[in-house]
């Protein structure tokens, strides 16, 4: 499917190659593309751009504000981007030599383009085709918001989301039905509310002057703040009960009869004159009243529209919102609470972006909105044909958000806010088939939500704070073979900042990026550490301890094999959980490990087994007197010792007793994970000196796929499709390590056997699943 010249057909992942940031691949994307999209409102400019690697991998989106009375920031930041992304990850000498990520990196095929909408498109025209030296392309405002609001729904996975205090972020999937008609409201400095019945069919049926620039003008005069994101702060403490009317103000308690509640507000800054005139006010509550006044208003007008136009769906949009709770209740409250529930308040992760968006996927080649009403705004580009995609076509998401990481935010000082990029996926994934995902019994692969337990939530943006020092101690010390040259050290100091500059910003908005989960910040550091080009920190580390390992290999084999079959699934089973100790990414054990003091047997002797969490016995019993397993498949973790003298020895025993055995490993590095690639070498130098290892590997009893996925944490409902082919018809599935079993899938379930392996490594782990540190979790569920 090609949007703006760039084609979205049969992206996948091409594996691993140091130092390049980007390896995810388009086949099918020939052209070189420089391209930006900029709206410019009357308060932000709002910038969408490319990024793409030396073999024309690109596919990376990313999204960053400045604001308007800065537009020549914004214009610089854009010609830094033209002039080969001196505002980027590779902004030193080396990193163009490598590829890193550039929109204007390799020479492109064509010259650059640059998409401008929004009013500012307008009024700097000039500005921006003198400083940029380029032909700049404008697009209308309307047709780019709804274009883009298409795009979000129809492409991006985890776009859409409804708001509530007890669920915050609940993703909703629209595409299950057709998504027309639908009513966007675009809160903006000003609102515009949009009818949308179709692919460019749209029409403007109301709006109001009282919108995200009222609240920040009116904000600013009257308690002297200048910056928005300090106002949104101060609403939190806020009470505006002490500067509004309310009911109970007027009625002395409810006026249940008309269905007022004492505690709604009655009238908007109204107490200000009954409480204390001559009182001088907190900031802080002024500020929460307004957000309530402007907010309130909006949603009834919203309502009202959806309501005339009998719509049940209205998408709010703008850079207004921000993702912000209280805004976002406010809105909810009022759809909610004037349409008796019939209708739904549903948000965007990229609200303040549609018309950048919209604009940046716009060439000849996406169709043109054809006119819905004599009303609808003309094209000022105008004379193209309009072509109409049929309005109920679907496609698969071919994007994801990888969260709000954007590079931009973090090195251009000036950007409001980073607000993320968009990242192609490998276009099928899907769900393990094995997988209880029903009504009655969801799959949530996340074990804590932690935008829901406060304590938890501070214990591991810290934890992460620590482990991420603690990783550049490492570094210093030489522990990290690829990571000793010059400039990688640099990388990682960068590293370093981008991701503590992340974690800043989650814990003064911990929804910014969406659900919080140990997950999602493991994801994020791997992230960081891509983008700043340090594809795989540990991969000298994975080297060493999988050489030290397979050299242990062969005696292990001969021990175990010499033993009674019971023992044998026992002593093979504890070896696997002995070898998850071997992990480079937790606090307790990095430090041991680098100065090499850990074994095989003494990691063993520090494991604990308490039957809340271990069924070591039921699992040997299945052995011994149930059928054999036809095919297993086992999601691995760490190289060294975990893989090769834990997962292998089990994997070879369930060969001798007949299955099947599909070894799942990351399709990209995280810390000391193994590789699906690394994988495969590693059971092509075992099977050299083991018959039955090579047997299986010749024959194809035992293979190795990839996950399709690059964390330590695994989601197994997004499995790379081939796994998922491989995996029907297995009938017993083994998730090895604490990020695969323990902050993620510890309660996932399954329509045949399975069983969990992993240490508690991480005291708060322990902590919430009432385990105590060392552990095991060696836990065996039959279908
Ligand atoms: N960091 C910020 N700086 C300024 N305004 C912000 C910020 N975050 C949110 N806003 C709100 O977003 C509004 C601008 O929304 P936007 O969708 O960009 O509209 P426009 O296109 O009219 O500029 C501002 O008026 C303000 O209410
Ligand atoms: C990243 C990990 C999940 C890896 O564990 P594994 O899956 O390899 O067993 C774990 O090391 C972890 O939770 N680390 C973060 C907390 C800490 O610093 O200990
Ligand atoms: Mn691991």
């Amino acid at each position: 499917m090609m949007f703006g010249g760039i084609d979205s057909t049969g992206a996948i992942i091409d594996g691993i190659k140091p130092g390049e940031a980007h390896d995810i691949l388009l086949p099918n994307q020939r052209q070189r593309v420089q391209k930006v999209a900029v709206d410019i409102g009357g308060s932000l400019a709002k910038v969408v751009y490319l990024t793409s690697g030396r073999h024309n991998q690109g596919g990376r989106l990313h999204f960053t504000a400045f604001e308007t009375d800065n537009v020549e920031t914004c214009v610089r930041f854009i010609r830094s981007l033209l002039d080969g992304g001196a505002a980027q990850a590779g902004d030193e000498e080396e990193d163009e030599e490598e590829g890193s990520s550039s929109c204007g990196g390799s020479v492109p095929d064509s010259g650059p383009v640059i998409m401008a909408t929004g009013g500012g498109a307008h009024r700097f025209r000039a500005l921006l085709g003198r400083e940029l030296g380029v032909e700049i392309r404008v697009e209308d405002e309307m047709e780019s918001l709804t274009a883009g609001l298409n795009f979000l729904i129809r492409e991006v996975a985890d776009e859409v989301f409804t708001y509530s205090e007890d669920k915050p972020m609940q993703f909703v999937d629209p595409t299950t039905d057709d998504i027309f008609p639908y009513l966007l409201v675009n809160i903006g400095s000003g609102v515009s509310i949009i009818k949308v019945t179709g692919e460019g069919r749209f029409e403007r049926i109301s709006g109001t002057s009282l919108g995200g620039g009222t609240l920040w003008g009116l904000l600013h005069l009257l308690t002297g703040v200048r910056s928005f994101d300090a106002m949104l702060g101060m609403t939190k403490s806020g009470d505006n009960s002490k500067v509004d009317m309310m009911v109970g103000d007027i009625y002395g308690s409810d006026y249940g009869k008309i269905g007022l509640k004492a505690t709604n507000i009655a009238s908007s800054m109204g107490g200000v004159y009954r409480k204390a005139l001559d009182k001088q006010h907190d900031d802080a509550d002024i500020a929460r009243s307004l957000l309530y006044m402007v907010s309130n208003n909006i949603g009834q007008i919203a309502y009202l529209n959806a309501q005339l136009h009998g719509i049940k769906r209205i998408y709010f949009g703008g850079y207004f919102i921000r993702g912000h709770p209280l805004t976002m209740h406010t809105l909810s409250y009022a759809i909610n609470f004037w349409s008796r529930g019939e209708m739904s308040a549903l948000f965007l992760r990229h609200e303040g972006f549609l018309g950048a968006t919209g604009a940046f996927f716009k060439t000849e080649d996406v169709p043109t909105p054809a006119p819905a009403s004599p009303s609808q705004p003309s094209t000022p580009t105008g004379q193209r044909t309009p072509r109409r995609r049929p309005p109920t076509e679907r496609r698969a998401k071919a994007y994801s958000f990888t969260e709000n990481f954007s590079i931009a935010g973090a090195i251009a000082d000036e950007a409001v806010g980073a607000l993320g990029m968009l990242d192609r996926e490998p276009s099928k994934l899907m769900a393990l088939p094995q997988l209880v995902n029903t009504g009655a019994q969801p799959y949530q692969p996340d074990t804590v939500d932690l935008s829901q337990e406060p304590q938890q939530q501070s214990y591991w943006i810290a934890a992460m704070e620590r482990n991420t020092h603690g990783l550049l101690d490492l570094a210093a010390s030489g522990a990290l073979p690829s990571c000793a040259d010059e400039a990688s050290r640099r990388r990682l100091e960068r590293f370093v900042a981008l991701y503590l500059d992340h974690l800043r910003r989650l814990r003064e908005r911990p929804l910014a990026y969406g659900a919080m989960s140990v997950r999602a910040l493991l994801g994020l550091r791997e992230q960081c550490l891509h983008e700043v080009g340090l594809e795989d920190i540990f991969a000298g580390v994975k080297q060493r301890e999988t050489d030290v390992a397979l050299a242990a290999l062969p005696a292990l084999l001969a021990q175990t094999d010499a033993l009674p079959a019971d023992e044998q699934v026992r002593q093979l089973l504890h070896n696997v959980l002995a070898g998850n100790m071997f992990d480079w990414g937790s606090t307790a054990l990095r430090e041991e490990l680098a100065a090499g003091q850990l074994d095989l047997a003494r990691a063993r002797s520090r494991i604990h087994w308490r039957s809340q969490f271990d069924n070591t016995d039921a699992f040997v019993r299945r052995m011994a007197g149930g059928p054999a397993y036809r095919r297993a498949v086992v999601f691995v973790d760490n190289s060294g010792a975990d893989v090769c003298l834990g997962v292998l020895p089990f994997a070879r025993l369930l060969l001798a007793r007949g299955a099947a055995v599909v070894l799942a490993a990351n399709s990209r590095p995280a810390l000391n994970d193994v590789t699906e690639r690394e994988l495969a070498d590693i059971v092509a130098r075992a099977a050299q000196d083991d018959d039955a290892l090579a047997a299986a590997w010749r024959e194809g009893t035992l293979v190795v796929c990839a996950t399709g996925s690059s964390g330590p944490c695994l989601d197994l409902r997004k499995l790379d499709e081939r796994l998922v082919r491989l995996a029907r018809g297995a009938d017993l599935v083994a998730i090895v390590g604490m990020g695969r079993a323990i902050h993620s899938n510890y309660r996932a379930r399954f329509a045949c056997d399975a069983i969990k392996l992993a240490v508690f490594k991480n005291q708060m782990a322990a902590d919430a699943a009432g385990a105590d540190m060392y552990d095991a979790l060696c836990w065996y569920d039959a279908a």
